[in-house]
């Protein structure tokens, strides 16, 4: 089948790759000509495992190419992917300029029936919006041309982006007309082989589906800190308590760990526009006004933690942070809970020395040329005159760290730990001071 894709980031480039990767003929459109120069030359803008050998193939076979024109990428795709950025506006609801725009852009240039794919996070109605907006293009033109849209969001986690798209849980799907629903079954049908995984609804239904689905994970990890916090002062252990309730298969073990709070891209913004959706509909989400709040405090967990350790006065100190990126396997730092400890540190009067596998040069952008924070080559650099270790993101290389080293590094042997990386038991057995997320 001929696809386009509109927006070539880390849902855009997942999703061309991987219908390209199926053997699909796949274009893939940005307005950003740094994205598509990278892309053209061989390289990818953004990390993510496996996605860069899957695109190389993919060009190398003559399946996937990348463009800045619109004409070109209009004319393509029978189905007409949006995947552009919905970033919230000031008021918390999710700015739809960039999906309007990418709708103008397919009714101004089509010549022939299209099915307009919402794949972008998007409000409810959103899918009559662009309808609309393409409906107002043809009318200018003054020409009839049929075009159907359907709903079918994208539920792939950052980091585990490739195997999330290629075996997906499910391929939700909402269309209200035969024929753009037949297009999209045929699309999906070889990720299904081993069993069904398309499940068909309404537009609306699927609009909705998507900020469901974030909204309830985002509910049980404020669940959690909640609970962790309480676990701390009652002298109960957080990781007993997960492991109690998550062997109920009514609950089960996926997103109970409790931290620094949620970020990224998606659940910190996804979070607000549902309850700004509700709020303009007479509605209050009282439960998801909890769960954002719980989780703004939450980011500051760690300076609360620290203040105790150091009796309430932070100035002059400095810290070694292991982790920038918002979760492991990624170099995403949007709506990162290390950039509000970074900046609660600098704003006390600490310094910080900082070590990430692979995120330092975006925190280095969003951060600027700060000064008191520097970043390390290695977890073990990062360590030298630290007043403590803070560790932010959970990575894999830090599981079994060199505990005598880190306390021969740091000036108080101090871990405060924001992931619960470790038994507490044996960090304590190298003399280590060990403070984590409603541990014992
Ligand atoms: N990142 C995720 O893990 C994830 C997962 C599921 C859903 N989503 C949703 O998917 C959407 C895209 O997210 P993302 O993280 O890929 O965003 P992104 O910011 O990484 O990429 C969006 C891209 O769209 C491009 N763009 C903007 N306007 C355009 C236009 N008119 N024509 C062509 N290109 C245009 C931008 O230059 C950018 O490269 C959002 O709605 C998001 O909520 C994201
Ligand atoms: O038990 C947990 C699980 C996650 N997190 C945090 O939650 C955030 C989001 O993590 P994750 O969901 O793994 O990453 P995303 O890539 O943001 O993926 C979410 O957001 C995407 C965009 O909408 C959806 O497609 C995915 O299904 C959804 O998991 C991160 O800060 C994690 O550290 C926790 O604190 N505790």
């Amino acid at each position: 089948m001929k696809i386009s894709i509109i927006g070539t980031g880390y849902v855009g480039l997942v999703t061309g790759a991987c219908l390209a990767e199926m053997g699909n003929n796949v274009l893939c459109l940005d307005v950003d000509p740094r994205k598509i120069e990278i892309l053209n030359n061989g390289g990818i803008p953004i990390y993510e495992p496996g996605l860069e050998v899957m695109v190389k193939r993919n060009v190398a076979a003559g399946r996937l190419a990348f463009t800045t024109s619109v004409e070109a990428s209009v004319a393509h795709g029978t189905l007409q992917f949006i995947a552009v950025g919905t970033p919230p506006d000031e008021d918390g609801s999710a700015d739809l300029q960039y999906v309007v725009a990418a709708a103008r852009n397919i009714g101004r240039h089509m010549a022939e029936y299209k099915v307009v794919v919402d794949k972008s996070t998007v409000p409810v109605g959103t899918a009559d919006r662009v309808r609309e907006a393409i409906r107002e293009e043809l009318a200018q033109r003054g020409v009839q041309i049929d075009y159907s849209v359907v709903s079918n969001p994208e539920f792939l986690k950052e980091g585990a982006a490739v195997d999330d798209f290629m075996r997906p849980d499910r391929v939700v799907i909402g269309a209200d007309d035969e024929r753009a629903l037949s297009l999209m079954r045929n699309l999906y049908q070889p990720f299904q082989r081993n069993h069904e995984r398309i499940i068909i609804m309404d537009v609306r239904s699927a609009e909705l589906t998507k900020y469901a689905a974030n909204a309830m994970l985002a509910t049980r990890i404020s669940f959690m800190n909640e609970l962790a916090n309480l676990a701390e002062v009652m002298g109960a252990d957080i990781e007993h308590v997960r492991k109690g309730i998550g062997s109920d298969p009514r609950i089960g073990y996926h997103f109970l760990y409790p931290g620094v709070g949620y970020g990224g891209s998606c659940f910190p913004k996804d979070v607000q526009a549902l309850q700004r959706t509700a709020s303009e509909n007479g509605i209050n989400l009282h439960v998801l006004n909890a769960v954002e709040r719980v989780n703004d405090a939450q980011k500051f967990r760690m300076l609360q933690k620290l203040d105790k350790h150091f009796d309430g006065d932070l100035q002059g100190r400095h810290f070694a942070l292991w982790g920038l990126a918002f979760k492991p396997n990624t170099d995403d730092m949007r709506d990162a809970p290390s950039l509000v400890i970074i900046r609660g540190l600098l704003e006390r009067g600490a310094t910080v020395t900082a070590y990430d596998p692979i995120a330092v040069h975006e925190a280095q952008r969003i951060l600027g040329n700060v000064e008191g924070v520097r970043y390390a080559s290695s977890p073990m650099n990062a360590l030298e005159g630290a007043d403590a270790l803070l560790i932010v993101t959970e990575w894999k290389e830090f599981r079994s760290p060199d505990f005598p080293g880190i306390k021969a590094a740091l000036k108080r042997p101090l871990i405060v730990d924001g992931r619960n990386m470790y038994d507490p038991a044996l960090v304590r057995g190298f003399e280590l001071e060990y403070d984590a997320i409603g541990r014992k």
